[in-house]
């Protein structure tokens, strides 16, 4: 493998890669960092873990060293945390340029980002959605000049999710001048190529790994685990005291599928003294940094997350994912299981699957083209504790009741519905106006159901009226010729 300076970088950007611990380069910067210099978009497909982000990083910081302006690059991600992580790389890597770097995100205060943006830093690090609220709401920044636009989890900033991009996407892109260089990087680009490729039209060059078909990495041991629905919690007990047990330094992301199961399993860890900490999109924007810094420092080793973490965090001490649910989607699947075995080192994803999840479990094997191997479990330990983990998670589903959890969700989605412009009132009215014709609907088949009955009865009524009659004349006829023939 070549060394960073035969791909084309300077020795003082060499010096402080290796200063932080970069030494030699991985394939997919071996691969992707001499085109960009080049002044060629680039499209990379690595596995998790593999040094994407130094791959766009450090081409970006030479390029700004030769022509140092702000707002030289613009680098946009799905998730805040990921927004901050990227920032720091920049930062590392371009001190001894001076960088100047600002990080635009949802959650915190938007004044004080204004004020940074007009600051003209060199690189700004952005979540699409506050982005495009500055772009919509002031003119005192311009992106018209910017040499590089990077999509960082390329695909999923396309994708329409439950957070959807593509309005905000479309904002920024009439921002930002369409002679420039794009590079889009994910772990998971293909099943969006096409529209990424509608991105990258200068020279765009692809780069997938090679090396083998697996979609994770050889150093993840990848399993799943057999269990009941409802003992999925007493078996997570289990799982997270046992590598308690047996290891000295261990950290473990939990995977949860929902905010509400995320808070619940953090709670109910946290009463049997396990040091978690929970990290989901209800939480106070500070409330998420304060969590997953006290993860990454080791004060907290357990982190239970939803999907929010799934993506690009990148904490070396993590050496077990377990997932609570299985993920609905493969893609999913590989950026979660890829919060472990980063960089080279070993971990291990275990995942709980559920009876009615199998078909799940098949559709991530197909993709990761990879079989997971079952994770035995000594039962005997599991019921032991079934009882108690029980009654502590309901415990806990009461206490989070009493706290208006669900409540506070509907104000959340009443935020959510005025960023995206509209008027939450109105969305109420017409939610209401739907469930009204619904109702209306529904009485009206109902009534129509009841007609075609009635006459139903009626039709049988007739009928055994008939009847009747007919066997009374019968009858009737009967006595008569009895009458008849004893006289
Ligand atoms: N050349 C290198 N030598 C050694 N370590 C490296 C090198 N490049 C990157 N790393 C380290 O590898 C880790 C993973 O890198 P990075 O976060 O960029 O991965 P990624 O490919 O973006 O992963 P994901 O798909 O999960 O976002 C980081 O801790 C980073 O410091």
């Amino acid at each position: 493998m070549a060394a960073f300076r035969e791909l084309g970088l300077v020795p003082w950007l060499v010096e402080q890669a290796r200063q932080v611990g970069l030494s030699r380069p991985t394939p997919v910067q071996a691969a992707c960092i001499p085109p960009v210099l080049q002044g060629r978009d680039c499209l990379g497909c690595a596995k998790t873990g593999s040094g994407k982000t130094a791959a766009f990083v450090l081409p970006v910081l030479q390029a700004l060293s030769e022509d140092p302006y702000g707002i030289f690059c613009l680098v946009l991600t799905p998730t805040r945390e990921l927004a901050y992580q990227i920032a720091e790389q920049f930062r590392v890597l371009g001190k001894p340029l001076g960088l100047k770097d600002c990080v635009v995100v949802g959650g915190l205060d938007m004044v004080a980002q204004a004020l940074e943006l007009s600051r003209k830093p060199h690189v700004v690090i952005a979540t699409p959605g506050r982005l495009a609220d500055h772009l919509r709401s002031s003119n005192t920044f311009s992106l018209k000049k910017l040499k590089f636009l990077v999509l960082d989890e390329a695909d999923r900033l396309l994708e329409q999710e439950c957070t959807d991009f593509t309005e905000d996407l479309e904002v920024i892109l009439e921002a930002v001048p369409a002679r420039r260089q794009t590079l889009l990087f994910s772990a998971t680009l293909t099943d969006t190529l096409n529209e990424l490729k509608s991105l990258a039209t200068n020279q765009p060059f692809f780069w997938e790994a090679s090396d083998s078909e697996v979609r994770t990495v050889d150093e993840l041991d990848q399993r799943y685990l057999l269990v009941p629905e409802t003992v999925k919690d007493a078996y997570l007990v289990h799982l997270i005291q046992t590598f308690q047990d047996e290891h000295e330094d261990w950290s473990i992301i939990v995977f949860t599928k929902t905010c509400k199961d995320c808070q619940v399993l953090n709670m109910m860890l946290r009463k049997f003294n396990f040091p978690s900490v929970a990290l989901h999109s209800m939480m106070k924007q500070r409330q998420r940094f304060a969590a997953l810094a006290k993860f990454k420092s080791s004060i907290f080793r357990i982190l239970i997350a939803t999907d929010v973490a799934a993506r690009g965090l990148d904490i070396p001490a993590v050496q077990v994912v377990i997932n609570h649910n299985t993920p609905g989607l493969p893609k999913i699947y590989i950026h979660r299981v890829g919060r472990t075995a980063r960089a080279g080192r070993h971990g291990i994803a275990i995942t709980m699957v559920t009876q009615y999840d199998i078909h799940l479990v098949h559709a991530i094997e197909d993709e990761i083209k990879l079989k997971l191997q079952e994770f035995s479990v000594e039962e005997r330990f599991v019921l032991d504790i079934l009882t108690q983990v029980y009654i502590t998670r309901r415990e806990c589903e009461i206490k989070l009741e009493g706290m208006d959890f669900d409540e506070k969700k509907e104000i959340n989605k009443r935020k959510q519905m005025i960023l995206e412009g509209k008027d939450p009132d109105l969305e109420a009215k017409r939610k209401a106006e739907l469930a009204k014709i619904k109702k209306k609907n529904k009485q009206f088949r109902e009534k129509i159901q009841q007609t075609l009955e009635e006459k139903k009865q009626l039709q049988l009524k007739k009928k055994l009226q008939k009847r009747i009659e007919r066997q009374n004349r019968l009858h009737a006829k009967e006595e008569k010729q009895h009458s008849l023939a004893s006289s």
